[in-house]
């Protein structure tokens, strides 16, 4: 199983974001993942793709300001135009660099906002964002994020995520399943991935407690892999991950588990 993208936002972060690209690849990887590279030009982003050989298989759409708290902008009926800009601005990254998948995160329900108006909303954004990525054959993926993390998170539910997921009715949105997430979300990993195998087209790992790397914590990847190989998943597995200690030292769970 040779299929772990490293995500150059959480891993070797000891070096300047341009530098990590060579860091994956000098770690054996030939895919990365990345979740907001708009600060960087597109050129310096394909060129160091390019000298490290690596491809890169996910971006995160902008998710609006950051600093300010916000955490996706779909939610928002009166953010239309900013979640427009935003889809343009990802799609033209990702046709760019070559990334097959983009992430859209939903946003933080604040306590004025009524939920069902943020879910039609959240809903018809995904529809017309989807529309547009089919244009370039891209696939919009939607991903639970657990409420300790981010509290008041739009999406922390996967059963709700799919039933969204089934009346959009557009192919090209799937479901970002990230083990950290789910196990605090909820646990019933194996499960829950089987159950909705069909909605899943990335995975992302990393431990809980502290979102390092497998090993470190409470989820036994051993199992996991295993359950990933025999429910026939295919698509990458992103190492979303902060490592607990030198970033080129966190990936001895590769060995452990037999898992190059
Ligand atoms: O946090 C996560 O798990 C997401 O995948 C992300 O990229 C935004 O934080
Ligand atoms: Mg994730």
């Amino acid at each position: 199983m040779n299929r772990f993208a490293v995500n150059v936002s959480t891993i070797f972060t000891e070096v300047p974001f341009l530098e990590r690209f060579q860091k994956a690849r000098e770690c054996g990887f030939s895919l990365v993942e990345c979740q907001f590279p708009y600060e960087y030009p597109i050129e310096r982003i394909r060129d160091e793709l390019h000298q490290n050989q690596l491809s890169i298989v996910l971006i995160n759409l902008p998710p609006g300001n950051w600093e300010k708290g916000d955490r996706g902008i779909a939610i928002f009926p009166d953010r239309t135009a900013e979640f427009q800009r935003s889809v343009e601005e990802g799609i033209r990254y990702a046709t760019e660099l070559n990334v097959p998948y983009i992430h859209c995160m939903a946003g933080v329900l604040p306590a004025d906002l009524d939920r069902q108006k943020a879910k039609e909303t959240y809903m018809r954004h995904l529809y017309d964002a989807a529309k547009e990525m089919a244009n370039h054959s891209l696939t919009l993926l939607i991903e639970p994020i657990n409420p300790f993390d981010m509290p008041n998170y739009f999406l922390a539910n996967i059963h709700e995520a799919v039933s969204m997921i089934k009346e959009i009715g557009m192919a090209n949105i799937k479901l970002q399943y990230d083990f950290y997430h789910m196990q605090r979300i909820q646990g019933n990993l194996a499960a829950t991935f089987e159950t909705y195998f069909e909605w899943i087209a990335h995975v992302q790992i990393a431990d809980v407690p502290g979102r390092h790397e497998p090993g470190t914590g409470e989820i036994r990847y051993e199992y996991i892999f295993r359950h990933l190989e025999k429910c026939g998943y295919k698509g990458t597995i992103g190492l979303e991950y902060i490592p607990s200690g030198k970033s080129e030292q966190s990936f001895y769970w590769r060995t452990l588990y037999a898992c190059h």
